[in-house]
């Protein structure tokens, strides 16, 4: 057998695996390295977060990813180069990270390795006939290997397309193997570029379990905040909290057919753009409203769409727990204008289950990995948003 086969045959077998999730989200704001203990698979997964580190991507990569991000129209030799650079750049981030943590990389059993999303384009989106949902993720996978020595799965959206899904938000099998808890109705909102919710039932019944997106988390407030502050994000929500918000534009903002579409569904900054405010700003005849003011309706426009969403699935006379994570749970504009719209709710961190909401989506890809190597018998039952699949390529570094 191949030498390499035969460790990944022991790592499946071991009572616990060393695995690193990687996450690159939409807010490019850097690479989220989570170094995971993990033992046994599907429900009775135990997850122990060893290690955690975000590492910031310079300006000038985000300009060369940006050059190519969620665009129709792009230089292809870009889009050639970049994904065996970042799957290189990537696999050396890691090997920083393990010297950091005085750890051997022969120490580690697996990488799970997400990539950068560079275009995302599910059916609703893209409109063409004959065509399936489409999702591109770049940062090959070999290259992360080959860098590091180890065995990396990557590419995990690909086959829930193939199974009809969206290819996203596949949070809904981390959130369900590691968080979900009998008794208690918990709601996982996750405040990234995009926002998403996962709805765990109190009867942990994974028939029922799903995660949608929700429409924009920080991703606009982010592109004004690099236009009108020079700043990669609006910190604390500084700028949105000395704002009045517009009525006219948030009617504006709000008015988009993906709101209404049945769960679950993605979306992502093809969509939820400068261009889609721009355009919601001429329409409302707002074009001149005042930085601050603008802010603050995009703040409002991301909260109510967020709780808007969740409110759909709250059934009358069910208490509820929301736990936040993302980058958005730091902004405390966001997250009070979201409490105020689920007064019925009680509100949490992931921190308070024992995942650092930071970490919890590169923890994912550790846990997708360590199902697709470990477990795959959870049946989620027969639907095109959580197909029972296990995800993930394999590369061997040699
Ligand atoms: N102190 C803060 N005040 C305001 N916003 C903050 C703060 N800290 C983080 N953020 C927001 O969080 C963002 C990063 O969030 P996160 O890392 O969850 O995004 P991501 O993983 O790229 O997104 P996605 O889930 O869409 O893939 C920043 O770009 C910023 O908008
Ligand atoms: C296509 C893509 O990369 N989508 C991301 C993005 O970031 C948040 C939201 O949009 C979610 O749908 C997804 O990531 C998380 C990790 C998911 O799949 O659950």
């Amino acid at each position: 057998m191949n030498a390499q086969l035969q460790r990944l045959y022991s790592a499946a077998q071991q009572a616990d695996r060393r695995i690193i999730g990687l996450m690159s989200g939409t807010s490019l704001d850097g690479l989220d390295i989570a170094l995971c203990l993990i033992s046994a698979s599907g429900p009775a997964t135990r997850v122990k977060l060893e290690q955690f580190m975000t590492v910031p991507y310079d300006e000038g990569l985000k300009d060369e990813i940006r050059a190519i991000f969620a665009k129709t129209q792009i230089d292809f030799e870009q889009l050639c180069l970049l994904n065996p650079y970042i799957g290189q750049l990537h696999g050396q981030m890691i090997l920083d990270a393990l010297r950091t943590w005085n750890i051997d990389p022969r120490a580690v059993d697996l990488v799970a390795s997400h990539g950068q999303t560079v275009y995302h384009a599910p059916k609703s989106q893209h409109r063409r006939a004959g065509f399936p949902n489409a999702t591109l993720q770049i940062g090959d996978g070999d290259h992360v290997a080959a860098v590091t020595g180890i065995i990396t799965l990557s590419d995990f959206r690909q086959k829930h397309v193939a199974h009809g899904g969206e290819g996203a938000p596949l949070a809904v099998y981390g959130d369900y193997f590691m968080l979900s808890k009998a008794g208690e109705n918990r709601i996982l909102l996750n405040m990234g570029g995009i926002a998403n919710f996962t709805d765990l039932p109190a009867t942990e019944d994974a028939s029922a379990v799903f995660t949608t997106d929700t429409g924009p988390g920080n991703t606009l407030l982010d592109a004004y905040a690099r236009r009108l502050l020079n700043q990669p994000y609006d910190k604390d929500g500084a700028l949105a909290a000395s704002g009045q918000v517009n009525d006219g534009l948030l009617a504006a903002l709000k008015d988009n057919p993906f709101f209404d579409a049945p769960f679950p569904k993605t979306t992502g900054p093809e969509v939820f753009n400068t261009q889609y405010v721009d355009a919601a700003q001429a329409r409302s005849r707002t074009t001149d409203l005042a930085p601050a003011d603008l802010m603050a309706t995009l703040v409002q426009f991301s909260a109510d769409t967020i709780t808007d969403a969740i409110s759909r699935v709250l059934r009358a006379g069910e208490s509820y727990v929301v736990y936040m994570s993302g980058g958005g749970m730091h902004n405390p504009v966001l997250t009070s204008a979201i409490r105020q719209r689920l007064p019925a709710c009680s509100f949490g961190y992931t921190d308070d289950l024992g995942i650092n909401g930071d970490a919890k989506e590169a923890v994912l890809f550790a846990v997708l990995a360590n199902e697709c190597v470990a477990g795959g018998t959870t049946s989620f039952g027969n639907r095109q948003g959580v197909p029972s699949i296990t995800m993930g390529k394999i590369s061997l570094p040699t």
